[in-house]
């Protein structure tokens, strides 16, 4: 678990980028850091690996402070992502993920085996890609060895400053729908800055909402959807919508008469009764997770919708019964 007590940072110009927050981030969860430009996201995430030293305060990573660990040490601890990955040119894929394993003195065998198993995580097929060089892959392939160079050494923490928004939005959707796969199977302590709502809706388990260097809310995607702790918070998730008119006449469907052919019972896809409430659907969208779901109506497919889409269309129906009640 890695808390922060307190922890405020000045600038050395002046600027209070942080002004003193608490935060606790369980092992094996993936948290997002999520808010507007400025808002001091990038500053928490690099005071976890001492990139940015703090002002007052400690952060603690399982009970030992972080200002009595070797930064070095610490950092290789510590896997890293940024937004255009810094893989080394001169370097082909294989010795770019490699690295920090070389750098701890493991065996060949043992590295050359690791890299093979995480480029077919990730579906870069070993034999094609291992020996290319970064400038060879397109900007998508590239991010997803980032990712995966930050889990070669097998951190237990990983930090993540935007990592997918240079993007396209294909592989964006892909590698959050990757990154999502690899936590559920490998449960990292994953801390994500992002400030798109949609991607911490999708891919966190728990979201911290940042404003002018203080926390908002902290609470799961289904509390922040259904319990906005403030207006600002509200807000923030209303700003993102997009398309909210058909998403609501989809969950409309949803919840009026809507059945799901039985082929579709693959895992990604989830049946909601018809008599569920709305958050009750939102619930099981939350808890079940599926990637997308299929809306029917008298018999034929009147839309097929996103998990982040249907809880932002459930929380702006919440809201709007709440608003004429
Ligand atoms: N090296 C620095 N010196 C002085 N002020 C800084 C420095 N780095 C960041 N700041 C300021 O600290 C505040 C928080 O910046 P930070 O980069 O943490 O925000 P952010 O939420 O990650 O923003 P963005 O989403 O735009 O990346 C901002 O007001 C920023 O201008």
């Amino acid at each position: 678990m890695i808390e922060f007590k307190n922890v405020r940072k000045v600038y050395e110009d002046g600027t209070e980028a942080i002004k003193g927050i608490d935060l606790k981030i369980p092992e094996g969860k993936l948290v997002a850091l999520i808010g507007p430009s400025g808002c001091g996201k990038t500053t928490t995430m690099k005071m976890i690996n001492k990139l940015i030293g703090l002002t007052s305060g400690t952060i603690t990573i399982n009970g030992r402070d972080i200002s009595e660990e070797d930064e070095v040490e610490l950092r290789r601890s510590i896997g890293y992502v940024i937004q255009r990955i810094g893989l080394l040119p001169h370097m082909t894929i294989e010795e770019n993920i490699s690295l920090t394993p070389r750098l701890k003195g493991w065996k060949k065998e043992k590295y050359e085996s690791r890299v093979e198993e995480l480029m077919n995580l990730v579906g870069l097929e070993p034999g094609i890609y291992r020996k290319k060089y970064p400038l060879e892959l397109s900007g998508g392939q590239q991010q997803r060895v980032g990712v995966i160079r930050a889990l070669a050494a097998e951190p237990p923490i990983i930090l993540m400053d935007e990592p997918f928004s240079a993007l396209d939005p294909i592989s964006r959707e892909q590698l959050q729908d990757e990154l999502k796969h690899i936590q559920n199977s490998i449960h990292k302590t994953i801390v994500f800055v992002t400030h798109d709502i949609d991607e911490a809706l999708k891919i966190a388990d728990v979201i911290a909402v940042m404003r002018d260097g203080k926390i908002e809310q902290i609470s799961t995607p289904r509390e922040l959807i259904s319990s906005p702790a403030n207006e600002f918070v509200r807000s923030f998730i209303g700003e993102h919508r997009l398309n909210v008119s058909k998403k609501e006449f989809l969950v409309a469907d949803i919840m009026d008469d809507a059945s799901i052919f039985p082929e579709f019972e693959a895992a990604e896809y989830e049946t909601i009764p018809h008599d569920a409430t709305l958050s009750e659907a939102a619930g099981m969208f939350v808890s079940k997770q599926p990637d997308k779901l299929v809306v029917m109506k008298g018999g034929s497919q009147v839309g097929s919708v996103s998990r982040s889409d249907i809880l932002k269309a459930v929380a702006s129906e919440s809201r709007r019964e709440a608003q004429s009640q």
